[in-house]
């Protein structure tokens, strides 16, 4: 039997909260918001945004412009911008470390609109580390004791799905909300408390199911509280120096660097990839129910964990392991050409490439293809990483041929997993699990802003199949 949750949702946690220069800065902007809203529901209700076609409804509402999605928009040639920036820009001007950009100055963006000063990024960094000294730089007794009693062959997917959900018995805006302390209007505080604690948490959890993945439940790092939220996930999978943690794989010193580096890029750029997507979508609906944030995240983390969106971080991994095995040469083009279309001959889709709004390789993608140019010393022996990038040069090509496909090109997920791998991190099943610590922070932040605005419940209106084929008759003759 499990034991009874306590509550650890101290006072030290409430405390730098409310205090925080974020959430400050947040409150100053909530009033011009509101009016703006406001202006939209009053005088412009009935203004036709879009068409919905028969082909939206029975295709995944592909193309449908029916969401309100705050800190990014898609552009299927130019890819993700943050608040109207591209990667690049954000590059050149968040604040990070050794040129890239820290993950906390992409919450403050996108929740602001505003570009951090490395003080205020940094106060971010600083509010995760109170938040985790406040829980002794442990989970939560509960969640911790459940995540110990997991079977050690669940998903890790899973197990952070699970791991989110314990999190929730602490949700201050749950508990607020059942003891009728708050009224819409004050919604988003909670939410705002609730989400950073999320994240903050995040480091923990990962490190945990990672432990039970390779060390039986072992840790094989600690939190530094004088260190960045990637910093500290690197150290919890036991890839920081052996000052924090085990060094699991020997890294020397550079080595370690880069994996830190590695980690503050793919998590900074992760983050959030406008509102349709599965997990930011997922996390949307569930959260205009007022589930609370833990809820309505770990319920994004089932959508991330399929094979057709986040999920496809390990597939690829194990599609180019499989693929080495039966080519010794990476430049035997023909045979990986053959083995290409076995693969889309046997009616199965090739991870990594393909999506539904971009029509040009993803900037992510290239984003990640830099990383390795940038170190060729490090990777040129790697027929894995060698492998991945002779197949952005082939499988467009083959994908076009083939016929079906709308984009032929790399997805972010193609890259991603191999360059963990390279490092250490070897275990397929736990690729979408850093994913899914980077994601939390685009869902989470827009749900702050749902709750800002006070969106309703969503419930569109679905047609069964006879009304559909009514319809097109009525329409068409
Ligand atoms: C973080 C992310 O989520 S990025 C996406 C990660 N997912 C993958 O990499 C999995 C492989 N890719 C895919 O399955 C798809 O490209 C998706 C799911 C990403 C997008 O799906 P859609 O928008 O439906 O793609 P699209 O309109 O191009 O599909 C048309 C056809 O091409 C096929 N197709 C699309 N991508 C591929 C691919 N990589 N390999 C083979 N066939 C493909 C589709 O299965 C579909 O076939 P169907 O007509 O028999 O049903
Ligand atoms: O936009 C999508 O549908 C999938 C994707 O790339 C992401 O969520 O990062």
């Amino acid at each position: 039997m499990l034991r009874k949750f306590t509550r650890v949702y101290s006072s030290v946690h409430s405390t730098s909260l409310s205090s925080s220069a974020l959430k400050d800065t947040l409150r100053e902007l909530i009033p011009l918001q509101r009016s703006r809203l406001k202006d939209l529901k009053t005088n412009h209700s009935n203004v036709k945004i879009d068409n919905i076609t028969v082909g939206s409804i029975i295709g995944g509402m592909r193309g449908n412009q029916s969401m309100l999605w705050d800190g990014t928009t898609l552009s299927p040639n130019e890819g993700i911008k943050f608040k109207g920036m591209t990667i690049k820009q954000c590059q050149d001007s968040l604040p990070g470390i050794d040129g890239i950009f820290l993950p906390e100055s992409m919450i403050w963006l996108l929740l602001t609109g505003k570009i951090p000063t490395m003080q205020e990024t940094k106060s971010i960094t600083n509010l995760f580390n109170e938040i985790l000294k406040s829980q002794n730089n442990c989970l939560p007794i509960e969640v911790d004791s459940i995540m110990n009693n997991l079977p050690k062959d669940l998903h890790p997917m899973t197990q952070l799905s699970i791991g989110l959900e314990c999190l929730s018995n602490n949700s201050s805006f749950a508990n607020l909300y059942k003891d009728g302390k708050i009224g819409k209007n004050d919604y988003w505080d909670s939410t705002f408390d609730d989400s950073m604690v999320l994240i903050a948490n995040l480091p923990l959890l990962i490190g945990k199911i990672y432990s039970n993945l390779i060390n039986n439940g072992k840790s094989l790092g600690s939190i530094n509280n004088s260190m960045d939220w990637s910093y500290n996930i690197c150290s919890m999978l036991g890839m920081t120096s052996t000052k924090d943690s085990i060094n699991k794989n020997n890294l020397n010193d550079k080595q370690l660097i880069d994996f830190n580096n590695l980690m503050r890029l793919y998590l900074g750029i992760h983050v959030d990839h406008e509102g349709g997507n599965v997990s930011a979508h997922t996390t949307h609906l569930v959260g205009s129910t007022l589930a609370d944030p833990f809820l309505s995240y770990a319920s994004g983390i089932n959508g991330l964990a399929g094979p057709l969106h986040g999920l496809a971080a390990q597939e690829v991994v194990r599609f180019l392991i499989n693929l080495e095995k039966n080519v010794n040469d990476v430049n035997d083009n023909k045979l990986i050409e053959s083995q290409i279309w076995e693969i889309l001959n046997s009616n199965k889709v090739i991870p990594g490439y393909g999506h539904a709004v971009l029509r040009k390789p993803d900037p992510r993608f290239n984003v990640m293809l830099e990383f390795v140019e940038n170190r060729q010393q490090e990777f040129q022996d790697d027929p894995h990483v060698q492998l991945m990038q002779k197949l952005s040069t082939l499988v467009p090509s083959i994908l076009l041929k083939h016929g079906k496909c709308n984009n032929p090109y790399p997805n972010v997920d193609a890259a991603s997993g191999i360059l963990f791998y390279h490092y250490g991190i070897q275990e397929l099943l736990f690729f979408t699990v850093i994913f899914g610590c980077s994601r939390s922070i685009g869902p989470l932040v827009q749900l702050i802003w749902d709750r800002i605005y006070g969106l309703p419940i969503e419930r569109p209106k679905s047609l069964d199949l006879k009304t559909l084929e009514k319809l097109t008759t009525s329409r068409t003759s």
